[in-house]
């Protein structure tokens, strides 16, 4: 069982710089994820969402401000934080068991605690078939199950998802969001789900962070307290999802606009 674990981001600025360019993809970003919470950050493309998780993740480090996990500072990546991407990161040389226990070997455990993770793991995400064959020979669905499996092994108390059903098709993607619920309520882990699908962030979600597009700052932090398992047809659901999409489609329009702006400059 994975410890408590908070994630505190306080006054968070990120600013890109490239040639005559200044991007501020993160300004004055403030959060507080206790333990356990399931949120999901979302807005439309360039409003800083993989930036802030980025920054979570310790992949790349904030202009100014404090990420803080359990009150130690993020100063890289960490073994309580796992990442899992859009794109499914596995070793292509490695059949789906090894690139499972990877991580476990690199962390020097036994063999035999090894397999037994690997084989709890396979069952929990249905790979037990597929346990001998290589990522090429996997759909996509499969291929990210394996990728989560990957970072469960690890037993990261954080879960940092950065759009990761984004490419999947919708049945699959409903699929693997009804076992990330499960293995969530199962194993009791803080996750921070980037998404920019609204239907996504309220199936999934305890809290949803809105963002604006650039600079990317909270525009709206809400708690969903619809009962769970959620019905996407029920009035509750849709109305947010109006609500949402109200928020949403106003920082779409920034972007156009900006796009629009930069290509009258250029
Ligand atoms: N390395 C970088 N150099 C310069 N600008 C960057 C860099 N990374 C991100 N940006 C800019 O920062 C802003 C935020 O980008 P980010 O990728 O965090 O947005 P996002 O909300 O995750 O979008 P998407 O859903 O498309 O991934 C964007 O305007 C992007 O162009």
């Amino acid at each position: 069982m994975s410890k408590a674990t908070h994630i505190r981001i306080d006054g968070v600025n990120k600013t890109f710089v490239s040639g005559r360019r200044q991007v501020v993809a993160l300004q004055d970003i403030h959060l507080h994820i206790p333990h356990g919470q399931f949120t999901c950050l979302l807005g439309p493309s360039g409003c800083g969402k993989s930036t802030l998780l980025n920054a979570v993740a310790g992949f790349s480090h904030p202009s100014s401000g404090r990420i803080t996990v359990d009150g130690a500072p993020v100063t890289g990546p960490g073994p309580e934080r796992g990442m899992v991407f859009q794109e499914y990161a596995l070793f292509p040389w490695m059949t789906v068991e090894r690139n499972i226990a990877f991580g476990l070997e690199i962390e020097g455990q036994d063999k035999e605690r090894i397999a037994a993770t690997v084989e709890q793991l396979l069952k929990m995400l249905g790979l037990i078939e597929f346990r001998s064959r290589y990522p090429k020979d996997l759909s996509g669905g499969m291929r990210q199950r394996v990728a989560i499996a990957r970072v469960l092994a690890l037993d990261s108390p954080v879960m940092l998802m950065d759009e990761p059903f984004g490419a999947l098709d919708a049945l699959t993607r409903r699929n693997l969001q009804d076992e990330l619920l499960r293995i969530w309520s199962e194993t009791n882990k803080t996750i921070l789900f980037v998404t920019h699908s609204i239907e996504e962030a309220i199936y999934l979600a305890d809290r949803i962070v809105v963002m604006t597009y650039r600079p990317g700052t909270v525009k709206r932090d809400i708690l969903v307290d619809l009962p769970r398992p959620r019905d996407p047809a029920a009035p509750a659901f849709n109305d947010l999802k109006r609500e949402l999409g109200h928020l949403v489609m106003e920082e779409q329009q920034r972007h156009h606009q900006a796009e629009r702006r930069m290509a009258v400059v250029d």
